[in-house]
């Protein structure tokens, strides 16, 4: 089945990214958001991140223009009916992403569809389980921004049809031009079940004052290659997703490396999130 016709389930920070990548990619995309705010606040930054392409010469005004002719905003569910694919993006609250795919189950005609979660930290089973079809349902994990970061995690549940795996590992590296790895329905699943414990261990070094915050990153970024320190990294995630996270993963596997640190407790209750409250670990007013 070559997929023509997708849908994306919230228009925040992910959803808008993935509705772009989608969009880009030649698709007809209906894009679903709870209030006329939301869907407004997603097509702006999608404009706006198509208008960066266009300044940065990766897409011409024309493909701007055409992306932007296929991407179609509304507040109805019943919009997805035809859809052979749909992405949920909706916030990171198990009871809305079940109330969704469950409605999902209803509105979506073709019984061969593809409902996918892009979900960080929740098992897809449980998603899986709110459908008639569960053997349709699997993760689609993009990062962000959708549109630069090479990686698609397929994440896999106990009852995803192996065939559903095959035609969206294909889909996302042949027509989304996305790399992908696939990662079974664990928490964390393959990518953040490595990140988490490494951040969580660099936050914990620079609580116990055994080196600062600066020489943590200098550290990673000059002995290790990696592009920018954990303790950056966290911020730039946002302390209150590693947190979010972070609790998810402890709290079915108990693993202690997941655990989180007090410190970072701590600098959520104070709103300092990182790069997007303009404060974290380092301060960003003035960028
Ligand atoms: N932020 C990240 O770096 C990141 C990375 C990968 C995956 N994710 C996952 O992506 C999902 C979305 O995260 P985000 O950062 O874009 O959140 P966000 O808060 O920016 O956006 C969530 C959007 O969902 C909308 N929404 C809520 N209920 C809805 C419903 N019933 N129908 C339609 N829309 C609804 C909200 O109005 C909001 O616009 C979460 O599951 C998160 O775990 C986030």
């Amino acid at each position: 089945m070559a997929i023509e016709r997708a849908g994306v389930v919230g228009s925040g920070l992910m959803g808008s990214g993935i509705a772009e990548v989608l969009a880009r990619a030649g698709l007809d995309v209906v894009v679903r958001d709870i209030s006329a705010e939301a869907i407004a606040s997603g097509r702006a930054s999608i404009e706006k991140s198509l208008e960066k392409g266009v300044q940065r010469g990766k897409l011409s005004s024309d493909d701007r223009d055409a992306a932007l002719a296929r991407l179609h905003f509304t507040v109805d569910m019943a919009d997805f009916a035809d859809r052979q694919l749909v992405i949920e993006a909706a916030s990171e609250n198990e009871d809305v992403k079940k109330a969704i795919f469950a409605e999902l189950d209803t509105v979506v005609t073709a019984k061969d569809a593809i409902l996918a979660s892009n979900t960080s930290s929740m098992p897809i089973i449980r998603f899986a389980q709110a459908t008639g079809r569960p053997d349709r349902v699997l993760g689609i994990h993009f990062f962000n921004p959708a549109p630069v970061q090479p990686l698609v995690e397929l994440v896999v549940s106990e009852l995803t049809d192996p065939g559903v795996v095959d035609a969206m590992d294909a889909f996302a590296t042949d027509v989304l031009g996305k790399v992908t790895i696939r990662a079974s329905d664990r928490p964390g699943f393959v990518v953040n079940a490595l990140l988490i414990p490494f951040l969580f261990s660099a936050i914990r070094m620079v609580e116990a004052g055994h080196a600062t915050k600066e020489d943590v990153d200098l550290g990673m970024v000059n002995g290790c290659a990696h592009p920018m320190g954990p303790i950056a990294l966290a911020d730039r995630v946002g302390l209150d997703t590693c947190l979010f996270v972070g609790k998810s993963i402890h709290e079915e596997t108990g693993d202690p490396a997941a655990k989180p640190p007090v410190l970072l407790s701590r600098m959520v209750d104070a709103g300092l999130l990182g790069v997007k409250t303009g404060r974290g670990f380092y301060d960003y007013s003035a960028t």
